[in-house]
């Protein structure tokens, strides 16, 4: 759905935010897409989105070219940014006026997921707090039914009841031939959401691998000791959560913080098992 080959971007040239980045992206999954502050999540999502134009190398999206910014392209693409300008239209106006650009718009989906998370769509955007407003997006976004949605950080303003709406409602979204991808720093509200999990470095892309694949490589567990192949260890309750190397395959669930903070402290290693 997505190929990225040796794309290269910069806002400035001296400080490149991707170098010769390449990766495939599938449909039929809900990606997490992580990295630490600044290097590059939000750059990546317009990007492919077509926004802004990779000044070296290519990104080809459903078979566009996403900055060329074709009708069909946008007509198949959802990006809804971390921050966002609202009108004055009620948000129910708002979604029937900006919904059928998208040829699989319903605009009964977008009227439940709204009751769902519980947004008066008769209230004016801009009289909307920030986390309805976002919950009134998220619904027109998933209403839309693009085969790509892009979402930065969806969860960002969305109170607790809230995220558990998001996660059902996202995971109800996703099927064969869409692709979901979520920027986060909030990977506990999502850690039964995403996978693959993409972890952005500076310049490139440290991992892009599925919860299957990880956790076949690694172990994760909650220790009284830090073991001594330890990759990674933090004090947590009940001990050390720790990411050891896994050798046998056995069986453990992902901690995404753990999976992350072990990624950046262990880039090289990563890099080997990985790719
Ligand atoms: N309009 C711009 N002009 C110049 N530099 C920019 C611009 N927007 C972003 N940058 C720089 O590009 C880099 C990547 O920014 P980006 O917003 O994509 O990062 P991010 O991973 O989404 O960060 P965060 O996690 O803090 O939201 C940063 O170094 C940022 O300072």
């Amino acid at each position: 759905m997505i190929e990225i080959e040796n794309m290269s971007f910069w806002y400035k040239e001296k400080s490149k935010v991707f170098d010769s980045l390449t990766m495939k992206l599938e449909p039929g999954k809900i990606y997490g897409l992580l990295g630490e502050n600044g290097v590059g999540k939000t750059t990546f999502l317009r990007l492919i989105a077509g926004l802004l134009f990779p000044e070296d190398g290519n990104c080809t999206v459903m078979d566009y070219t996403p900055g060329k910014r074709q009708p069909g392209f946008l007509s198949k693409i959802f990006y809804l940014p971390e921050e966002f300008m609202v009108t004055h239209q009620k948000a129910d106006e708002y979604a029937r006026n900006v919904g059928p650009f998208y040829p699989n718009f319903e605009y009964n989906h977008y009227a439940t997921l709204m009751q769902e998370f519980g947004v008066d769509g008769e209230k004016k955007l801009h009289e909307m707090s920030f986390g309805q407003k976002k919950k009134a997006m998220i619904s027109l976004a998933l209403a839309c039914n693009t085969e790509l949605l892009l979402l930065d950080e969806p969860t960002n303003g969305l109170d607790i009841p809230s995220k558990s709406i998001f996660r059902r409602v996202v995971a109800r979204a996703a099927d064969e031939n869409k692709c979901i991808i979520i920027s986060t720093h909030q990977v506990r509200d999502l850690e039964f959401l995403i996978d693959p999990i993409v972890i952005l470095e500076r310049n490139n892309v440290l991992l892009n691998e599925s919860v299957e694949s990880i956790t076949r490589k690694l172990k994760f567990a909650v220790l009284p000791y830090i073991p001594e192949d330890a990759l990674y260890s933090e004090p947590m309750m009940g001990g050390y959560g720790v990411v050891v190397p896994n050798p046998d395959g056995e069986e453990s669930k992902v901690n995404i913080e753990l999976l992350f903070n072990a990624a950046i402290a262990n880039r090289a290693r990563f890099a080997e098992w990985f790719n």
